[in-house]
């Protein structure tokens, strides 16, 4: 397994030309959040939007439309059940996420259906949180998805369910063997994430216990939603959010006890101008 250093992130940050604009990185499309579980989507999206997506929409339970705009202006809402409209949505992102406090009921699997039937094999899609149990689901009934860009970030709970691996049995050579068959991107998370392409395998080099406070994963997707809009690689892309996100953690945790989902959000374009300018790197805004 190769790992992901600093070193490495810092190598492939993405520069900015003077000319560029926001369609230059990427529609991203958030998709969860019913009406229990908002704040999980809005951490998605802030995230993509820190990390620096070009456009955000947000699709979710109406009740969330004035909290979402409260804190985060820039982003757009839709509305989650309105299906003609997400479907018509879909065909013009870059990259959608789906799954952050979206719920695992039948409604929640309408959306699901929904979106994985309208996306298209060029664009991916981050299965995460329900959406990784409903995506569970569908494959019992549908268990072809190979021609899909689909990248499943489960933690080792979701893992079990959908692979049968738990957190004793599972081991990159069982892991392998499920992603294979899965024909996806798997992003384990764990107190040291690994991340399973089709033809390599990375494991991440920060993170601390500092981080185990809910929303954090829903944080990351948003990560991983935002950087697919502006890196190249994919492969790159997704191991510099999985390291900075821990990366930022390790940061903060010198001198906070826990870090918050949204502290790290805050603290994600600081650091990426650190780590592209200079070596300060270890100074981050929370
Ligand atoms: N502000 C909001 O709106 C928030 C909304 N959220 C939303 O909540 C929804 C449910 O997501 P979820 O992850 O909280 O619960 P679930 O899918 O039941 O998984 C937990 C089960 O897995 C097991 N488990 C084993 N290993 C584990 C591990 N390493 N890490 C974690 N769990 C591990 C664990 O076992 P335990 O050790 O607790 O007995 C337990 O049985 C989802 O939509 C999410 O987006 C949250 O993000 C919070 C903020
Ligand atoms: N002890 C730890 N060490 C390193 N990383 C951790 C630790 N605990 C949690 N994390 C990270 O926090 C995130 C938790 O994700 P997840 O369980 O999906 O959160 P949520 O669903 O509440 O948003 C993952 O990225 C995981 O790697
Ligand atoms: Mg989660």
């Amino acid at each position: 397994m190769e790992s992901i250093t600093v070193d490495y992130v810092k190598r492939y940050l993405p520069v900015r030309t003077s000319d560029a604009h926001k369609g230059n990185f990427g529609r991203v499309l958030c998709i969860g959040g019913n009406a229990q579980m908002g704040g999980a989507i809005i951490l998605t999206s802030s995230a993509a939007l820190y990390s620096g997506a070009g456009l955000i929409t947000v699709a979710t339970d109406p009740v969330n439309r004035s909290s979402l705009h409260a804190r985060t202006p820039e982003v757009m809402f839709s509305e989650m059940y309105d299906y003609s409209l997400l479907k018509k949505m879909i065909p013009k992102m870059d990259v959608v996420v789906i799954g952050p406090g979206l719920g695992r009921d039948q409604v929640a699997m309408s959306v699901f259906k929904n979106v994985i039937n309208s996306i298209g094999s060029d664009q991916p899609l981050i299965i995460d949180a329900d959406a990784i149990y409903l995506f569970g689901q569908y494959l019992n009934t549908y268990p072809a998805n190979k021609h899909k860009k689909i990248i499943l970030t489960p933690h080792l709970g979701e893992w079990e369910n959908l692979s049968g691996l738990n957190a004793q049995t599972e081991n990159p050579d069982l892991n392998r063997q499920k992603v294979d068959q899965l024909g996806v991107t798997l992003v384990l998370k764990k107190a040291r994430t690994e991340i399973y392409y089709q033809d390599s395998q990375w494991k991440n080099t920060s993170g601390n216990p500092s981080m185990a406070t809910g929303g954090m994963g829903d944080t990351l997707a948003g990560m991983i939603a935002g950087f697919l809009g502006q890196y190249a690689d994919a492969k790159i892309g997704i191991n510099s959010a999985v390291f900075l996100h821990s990366y930022i953690a390790d940061q903060l945790a010198k001198t906070h006890y826990v870090t918050l989902p949204s502290q790290i959000i805050k603290a994600i374009p600081s650091m990426m101008q650190r780590l592209s300018t200079d070596n300060r790197e270890d100074a981050v805004d929370a």
